[in-house]
């Protein structure tokens, strides 16, 4: 019986956009339909893989997520990403729908472009991809670069990269989108709103729909059931390495670097996430996110820091059989000094 095929959504966007937020959402409200889930993350922590294992929902069990830590699966698509979907395709309950989270540094044309493979075509269709965008960092200008400064650079070095790799990836995961989902619009006033639809709109040929969200709240109607089959348009929406490295040179991460700091029990964790605040904007540090042990509490912090904004809630006890400690995976640029960085965040401890 000629199966139908199971479609996939791609959820892309920058680094602390709210992709896992937005999926956990989705995970909870998902009309029961049977959810299998693949998270790419940067960095060595699997931060978003627990939360979403902590999501306790019933159409997608912890063995129905799968996390690829080995890199960002725009590199790892031929030893990471197919085995992974051969797999999960040779299981007796296939999923109803199959969500693909990747990390906030990947370009999502390689992986669109894997679904076209003749293991993978004949059984699984990309619905469509979706980016979703930081409005407060795009308000906040974090995507544009200083053209001043570059036009000056340039004019000392002709063969300088016209835009920085944050502003690169940031168009390329758009011009990927088959839909924009604007989020953290509880973040800006409506002038701002209007000033990210036109930066955004600015960045794309294609225009696709765009959305408005917070906390990634977007019924699962819309996000599931695009109905694209974006692996047939993937050659229309190439990345800005493709375009300009036609003999299709590998691309690369090495402008982004990630490490991990492991400390003990924070007692005064205010003031932890305070001093966070002055290393993070002294050091131009993205992203920082884990979980913190503070002494004398049953339950663990989790920490999420999006440039200097930074969450911190108890989000559940620590379990009898984990051990507690303070883990937390720092993002920035190649130039990032980590050791000033990590000897900074060790004597906040
Ligand atoms: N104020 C506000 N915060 C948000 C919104 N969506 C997500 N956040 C917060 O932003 C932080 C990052 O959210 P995540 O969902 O982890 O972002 P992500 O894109 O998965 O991050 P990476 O996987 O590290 O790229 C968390 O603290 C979220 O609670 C929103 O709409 N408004």
């Amino acid at each position: 019986m000629n199966q139908q095929k199971i479609p996939a959504t791609v959820i892309t966007g920058f680094l602390g956009a709210g992709k896992t937020t937005m999926i956990r959402n989705l995970l909870t409200n998902a009309g029961g339909k049977k959810i299998a889930l693949i998270i790419n993350e940067f960095g060595d922590l699997g931060v978003d893989g627990d939360v979403l294992k902590g999501c306790g929902a019933e159409n997608c069990t912890e063995d129905d997520i799968i996390e690829l830590t080995n890199g960002c699966i725009c590199c790892t698509v031929a030893d990471d990403f197919i085995p992974t979907m051969t797999k999960l395709l040779e299981r007796e309950q296939r999923p109803d729908h199959i969500v693909i989270e990747t990390s906030g540094l990947a370009l999502p044309q390689p992986l669109v472009a894997a679904f076209n493979w003749p293991d993978i075509r004949t059984q699984v269709t990309v619905d469509g991809v979706i980016t979703v965008v930081d409005s407060a960092a795009v308000a906040a200008g974090r995507f544009a670069d200083d053209h001043d400064a570059v036009d000056a650079r340039r004019a000392e070095d002709e063969a300088l990269d016209h835009e920085s790799p944050i502003e690169e990836l940031f168009e390329d995961q758009l011009t990927c989108a088959d839909l924009i989902v604007l989020n953290k619009t509880d973040l800006i006033d409506a002038a701002g709103l209007i000033r990210v639809r036109d930066e955004v709109a600015s960045r794309t040929v294609r225009k696709p729909v765009m959305i408005e969200a917070r906390n990634g709240e977007v019924s699962a109607g819309i996000l599931l059931g695009l109905g694209i089959g974006t692996e047939d348009d993937i050659a229309n929406r190439k990345s800005r390495h493709e375009l300009e490295h036609e003999d299709g040179a590998p691309h690369d991460h090495d402008e982004f670097d990630s490490f991990v700091v492991e400390l003990g029990p924070i007692a005064d964790p205010a003031g932890f996430v305070e001093g966070l605040k002055g290393i993070i904007s002294a050091h131009d540090v993205l992203r920082l996110k884990g979980f913190v042990d503070v002494s004398g509490k049953p339950m663990r912090l989790q920490l999420q820091a999006v440039g200097s904004r930074i969450d911190h809630y108890f989000d559940r006890a620590w379990t009898p059989s984990e051990k507690r400690a303070t883990r937390l995976v720092v993002i920035g640029l190649h130039e990032m000094d980590q050791d000033a960085v990590r000897a900074a965040i060790e004597a906040l401890a």
